[in-house]
């Protein structure tokens, strides 16, 4: 069994995962900036709060992995500073969001509306200070840790840090999620009837 002692996967999870609750019904997300931080207003309580392991998603300070939560679209909106938001990526499926003056990001949204996700923002929970919000249940992209510089030789340990947290890791989404996306693909393929 590899050592878990001292594995550091994220802020909101290394100290144990608090249970959601079902009740909750959003909050509000700032970004890291002292002044005039940008405020998103989420109207409702988050769905498939994961870890994520990539390297597009953003990530606190010294953190390896980021955590990552799906709303509708229609429950986000920005409410103070929003003039400081700029795309990250607009050739990403995802386009994030984020402060020019920390780094912050603040939504992730698809304007594809082909893509299987759209109509889901992207949301990173651990920006608000308001307690309930959906608990995370499993790590994606878990191989990808490498990507940003991790050294191969510390995922046994990752993986069984993820595992004693009750966070199955995975190398891309969750099960029922990839089964979502192939669904959506075969039904727009005709491989699947629609
Ligand atoms: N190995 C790649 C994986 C990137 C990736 O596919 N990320 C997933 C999970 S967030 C995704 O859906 N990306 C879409 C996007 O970034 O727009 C990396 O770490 O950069
Ligand atoms: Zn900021
Ligand atoms: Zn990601």
């Amino acid at each position: 069994m590899a050592s878990t002692d001292g594995v550091k996967i994220h802020p909101a999870v290394d100290n144990g995962i608090k249970g959601g609750n079902p009740g909750f019904a959003g909050g509000t997300l700032t970004c890291k900036c002292a002044t005039n931080p940008v405020k998103v207003r989420v109207g409702a309580q988050t769905a498939h709060n994961h870890v994520c392991g990539c390297t597009k998603c953003w990530k606190p300070e010294g953190a390896i992995f980021s955590m990552v939560a799906v709303v509708s679209r229609d429950a986000v909106q920005v409410v103070e500073n929003g003039d400081k938001l700029h795309v990250v990526n607009k050739d990403a499926p995802i386009q994030r969001y984020a402060c020019r003056d920390c780094g912050t990001h603040m939504y992730g949204r698809i304007e594809n509306k082909d893509h299987p996700f759209y109509g889901l923002d992207f949301v990173h929970t651990e920006l608000s200070t308001e307690e309930g919000w959906s608990a995370p249940e499993f790590a994606a992209f878990v191989s990808s840790v490498i990507e940003s510089g991790v050294d191969p030789s510390r995922m046994d340990g990752i993986r069984a840090r993820l595992r004693e947290l009750g966070l199955e890791p995975y190398d891309a989404l969750s099960p029922p999620l990839m089964d979502a996306i192939a669904t959506h693909v075969a039904k727009r393929s005709g491989a699947l009837a629609a």
